[in-house]
C-alpha cells in the first residue's frame, strides 16, 4: 500500500484564529492561558482535519504561535543576552525576541527576520555564538505528539533539522571574528540526541526531520556534518524521514542517498526532473521515497493523472511500497481551506485546492496508486479529470492584445533617456530638494478606523462615496502631518489600500481573489495572495487619482506609489502553464501604462517597490542570471518612459540583497531605499564591494516594532551610512513602510528621524 503524507500544515486558523488570540494577548487583553488554549483548539482541527481527509501521516510539532525557527532557537536555549535577564516567562522571551518588546523597562528590538527560502514566510535568524548554552527548555514535538494523540490522532512529529537550523542562522555580535555557526554542531547535536530519544521513548514511529538547506549549493561542502550529525542522530532517534523541499537536491544527491535516515522527501512540483535520478540512487538503499506531488507552494488543483504518472516512474525503479505521496512543503503557504470562499463563481472554485483539499489529494493519488476499490476514490480521480480538462480549456483563452504588446517590446523601451548623471540635475532642480532628503516608503499606520470603513464598504454599510471622503481625510491628515513634521518627499499614506499586492490586483485585469485565502507571511502578519489566472491587462488608470489628490494638497511633491512587477508576481500566486517571465512583462507594460500617467498628472517621484524581488531568485546559482535577466527587464520595462526630471524610486526590504546588488543597480532606479537597521545594517557592505552611483536610503530604524529610536541612535546610524556611501547621494528614510505601526510611535519617530537628518545637514553637508 502507498502511503500519504502532509508536511506541515497552516498554523493560523481556517478563521484567523491565532492572530486574533495572539494579538489579544500582546495587547494585554488576553491571559496566557487562554492563548494556550486557542493554540491546543488549532492544533486539534489541524491534526483532525487532516486525518478525516484520510492522510495516513500526520504532521505534528510544526505549530507556532510566531515562527518554527525561533521555536527551535528558544526550545535550545539560543536565547540573545538581550533577552534574559528581565523576568520574562519564556513565552515573553519568545515574542520578545519575535517582535522586540518596549514595555515595563524592557527595551529591545527584535531579532533579525529573514525570508524562508524562497517564499514570502519570514523566519526569525538564530544568532549563534561560542558561548551559546545548548540545551532543551522543552521539547514541543514530545508534548504536541502527546496531545495529538490524546485527542485520538497518531501523528508523525516535524522538526527542523540540526543542520539547517545552524546554516540558517547568523554569527551573534558576541561572537569571535570568523565565527561560523555550523561550527556550533556538536555541541547541538547532543540536544538533538535528547530530544529525539524522548521522541522514541514515546512510542514516536517516525520523525520528519526537515533539511531544506539540502537544496541550497552552499551545502555541498557539508556532506560531513550531515554524515557524522545523521550517524548520530539515527542511534537514538526514531526512523527518520530527511525532507527536503523548495529545489533539487542536485550533487548533494550523492551524500543524501548514504545517510542513514529511513526516507528520503523530496520536492516534485518544483523539481520534477530531479526523480529519476533519486529513485536510482535509492534503489540500492532500503530507504523510503515520499513524492512531493502535491505542491506546498501554489493553489492550483493538483493533476492526478500527471501526480500518478510521476509516482509511477519511482514505483518501477523502487516498488509500491517504498513509495509515499506527500505534499511538496509543509502547506504553510496555502490558505486553510476552500468551503471559506463564497464568493468565487463555482467554476474558477473548481480550479483550486487549499491545504484542506491538498490533503485529501494526497490521501487519493496513494490510494488510486494503492489500486483503492472505493468509490469515493473512483469519484474523485473521475472529477480531478473532468475539472483540469476544463481548466486547460480556459487557460487556452488568452489575450490576443497582451500577447503581441510583449513580444513587441524593444531594448529601447528598457532605457531612459539620459543616464542618472543627467537626470539627477533635473530632478534636484525640478524637486528642491536639500541635502539628505527625507521621505517615507509609503504606507503610514492602517488604523482600525481604516479597516471599519474598508470593511464596512465592502458590506454595502457606506457608499463607495463615503469611503471616497473617508480616505481622503486620511490623506489630508496624513500630508499635513508630514509637512509639520518636516519631510522633504511626502506620501499619501496608502490608506486606500488592503494590501500592497490585492490592491493591484483587483484592479487589474487577469486576477481572481479569494475571501480568506490568507497566508501567514510573519508573526501574526497574513497575506491573501491574489491568483493570477488569465493574462494581465490595466482595465484603466489605478492610483492617479489618489496621488493627485494628494498632491493637490501640498507644495512638497508627492511621491506616487506603486508595487512593483516581480513583487506583484512572486506574491501572487502564478499561472503555471506559462512561464513566469511572460506573467511578468505583462505586469510591467500595465504598470508602465500607470507611471507615465502618473506622471502626465503632475506626480515628478514615483517609487515602483519591489521588496520581493530577491525571494524570487531561484536557490541554484546557475539559475539566476535567467531569473534576473527578466527580473530586472520588468522593472526597467514600467519606469523606463519616465522623462528625466521625475524620479524613478524603488524600495526593497528584509532579503540578503547584497548577492544580487549588480541588479540591483542595473535597475537604474533614480533613488532606492533599502531596509538595514533590522539586518544590522550588514547591506552595508555591499556597499564596499560595489560602488552605488544613484541615491539611496538605507533605512534607519526599524518598523517592526512599535519601539521608537532616538534621535541618538539614528545619528549613529547616518555616521555609519556615511562610511560608505557619499553624503550627496544619501536618503534618510525609515526601514519599510508604516501601516503596521500606531501612530503614536510613528510620529515621534519621524520627529526624531527629521531632527537626525537636520544634524546630518548641519554637520556634513
Ligand atoms: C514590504 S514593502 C512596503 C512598501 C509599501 N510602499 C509600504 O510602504 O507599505
Ligand atoms: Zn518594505
Amino acid at each position: 500500500m502507498v502511503l500519504s503524507s502532509v508536511l506541515g500544515f497552516p498554523r493560523i486558523g481556517a478563521n484567523r484564529e491565532i492572530k486574533k488570540a495572539v494579538e489579544a494577548y500582546w495587547g494585554g487583553k488576553l491571559p496566557e492561558a487562554e492563548l494556550l488554549k486557542t493554540a491546543a483548539e488549532i492544533r486539534k482541527s489541524n491534526w483532525t482535519t487532516i486525518k478525516a481527509q484520510g492522510v495516513d501521516l500526520v504532521p505534528s510539532g510544526e505549530f507556532t504561535l510566531y515562527d518554527h525557527v525561533l521555536e527551535h532557537s528558544v526550545a535550545f536555549n539560543v536565547i540573545p543576552k538581550r533577552y534574559q535577564g528581565h523576568g520574562l516567562s519564556l513565552l515573553d522571551v519568545f515574542f520578545a525576541m519575535g517582535r522586540g518588546r518596549q514595555q515595563g523597562g524592557v527595551d529591545v528590538p527584535a531579532c533579525e527576520m529573514k525570508k524562508w527560502f524562497d517564499s514570502n514566510y519570514h523566519f526569525v535568524v538564530p544568532e549563534i555564538s561560542e558561548s551559546v548554552e545548548f540545551k532543551l527548555n522543552y521539547n514541543k514535538a514530545l508534548d504536541e505528539f502527546k496531545e495529538a494523540k490524546a485527542a485520538g490522532v497518531t501523528t508523525r512529529p516535524v522538526i527542523l533539522g540540526p543542520i539547517s537550523y545552524l546554516v540558517l542562522g547568523k554569527a551573534a555580535r558576541e561572537a569571535s571574528a570568523g565565527f561560523s555557526p555550523i561550527s556550533a554542531l556538536a555541541k547541538l547535536l547532543p540536544v538533538y540526541e535528547q530530544l529525539l530519544s524522548e521522541l522514541k521513548a514515546a512510542g514516536v514511529e517516525s520523525v520528519q526531520i526537515d533539511e531544506p538547506v539540502l537544496v541550497l549549493d552552499a551545502t555541498t561542502a557539508l556532506a560531513k556534518e550531515y554524515a557524522t550529525a545523521y550517524a548520530t542522530l539515527s542511534k537514538v532517534s526514531p526512523p527518520i524521514v530527511l525532507a527536503t523541499y523548495f529545489g533539487r537536491l542536485g550533487d548533494n544527491l550523492e551524500f543524501v542517498s548514504k545517510l542513514p535516515v529511513a526516507a528520503l522527501h523530496i520536492d516534485l512540483d518544483r523539481e520534477p526532473k530531479q526523480l529519476a535520478a533519486v529513485a536510482t540512487a535509492l534503489k540500492s538503499t532500503n530507504l523510503l521515497l515520499s513524492l512531493g506531488v502535491v505542491s506546498g507552494r501554489n493553489i492550483w488543483k493538483t493533476d492526478f493523472e500527471y501526480a500518478a504518472s510521476l509516482a509511477a516512474e519511482a514505483v518501477a525503479v523502487l516498488g509500491e511500497s517504498r513509495i509515499i505521496i506527500a505534499t511538496s512543503s509543509s502547506l504553510l503557504h496555502t490558505p486553510v481551506t476552500l468551503t471559506n470562499e463564497k464568493k468565487l463563481p463555482l467554476d474558477v472554485l473548481d480550479w483550486f485546492s487549499f491545504a484542506t483539499e491538498k490533503a485529501a489529494e494526497v490521501a487519493t493519488i496513494a490510494a488510486y496508486l494503492s489500486k483503492s476499490t472505493s468509490p469515493a476514490v473512483a469519484a474523485a480521480l473521475a472529477a480531478n479529470k473532468e475539472s483540469i480538462a476544463k481548466r486547460r480549456a480556459f487557460e487556452k483563452n488568452s489575450d490576443d492584445a497582451v500577447r503581441k504588446r510583449v513580444a513587441a517590446i524593444t531594448p529601447e523601451m528598457l532605457s531612459r533617456q539620459n543616464p542618472f548623471s543627467v537626470r539627477v540635475k533635473a530632478q534636484h532642480e525640478h524637486l528642491k530638494l536639500p541635502s539628505f532628503p527625507t521621505t517615507t516608503i509609503g504606507s503610514f499606520p492602517q488604523t482600525k478606523e481604516i479597516r471599519t470603513a474598508r470593511a464596512k464598504l465592502g458590506k454595502k454599510e457606506i457608499s463607495e462615496e463615503e469611503y471616497n471622503e473617508f480616505i481622503k481625510k486620511e490623506i489630508e491628515t496624513v500630508v499635513r502631518f508630514q509637512e509639520k513634521v518636516g519631510l522633504d518627499i511626502l506620501v499619501h499614506g496608502e490608506p486606500e489600500r488592503n494590501d500592497m499586492v490585492q490592491y493591484f490586483g483587483e484592479q487589474l485585469q487577469g486576477f481572481v481573489f479569494t475571501q480568506n485565502g490568507w497566508v501567514q507571511s510573519y508573526g501574526s502578519r497574513y497575506v491573501r495572495p491574489p491568483i493570477i489566472c488569465a493574462d494581465v491587462s490595466r482595465k484603466g488608470p489605478m492610483t492617479v487619482e489618489w496621488s493627485s489628490y494628494a498632491q493637490s494638497l501640498t507644495d512638497k511633491p508627492m511621491k506616487g506609489m506603486l508595487t512593483g512587477p516581480v513583487t506583484i508576481l512572486n506574491w501572487s500566486f502564478p499561472r503555471v502553464d506559462i512561464s513566469r517571465e511572460m506573467q511578468s512583462k505583462q505586469l510591467a507594460l500595465a504598470l508602465r501604462d500607470e507611471v507615465n500617467d502618473l506622471e502626465k498628472a503632475g506626480i515628478s517621484a514615483i517609487q515602483v517597490d519591489e521588496p520581493a524581488i530577491r525571494e524570487g531568485l531561484p536557490l541554484r546559482r546557475v539559475d539566476w542570471d535567467a531569473y534576473l535577466t527578466w527580473a530586472v527587464d520588468s522593472f526597467r520595462l514600467s519606469t523606463a518612459g519616465l522623462t528625466d526630471k521625475t524620479q524613478a524610486h524603488s524600495h526593497f526590504c528584509y532579503s540578503d540583497f547584497n548577492d544580487i546588488f549588480p541588479s540591483i543597480l542595473a535597475l537604474d532606479a533614480d533613488v532606492i531605499s533599502i531596509e538595514a537597521s533590522k539586518s544590522d545594517m550588514k547591506l552595508l557592505n555591499a556597499f564596499k564591494e560595489f560602488k552605488y552611483s544613484n541615491e539611496i536610503g538605507p533605512g534607519v530604524y526599524d518598523i517592526h516594532s512599535p519601539r521608537v529610536p532616538s534621535v541618538e541612535e539614528i545619528k549613529e546610524r547616518i555616521q555609519g551610512m556615511l562610511t560608505l556611501i557619499p553624503a550627496d547621494l544619501l536618503y534618510i528614510n525609515p526601514d519599510c513602510g508604516l501601516k503596521t505601526r500606531g501612530w503614536k510611535e510613528t510620529e515621534a519617530a519621524l520627529a526624531n528621524m527629521v531632527e537626525a537628518a537636520k544634524w546630518a545637514r548641519q554637520t556634513f553637508a
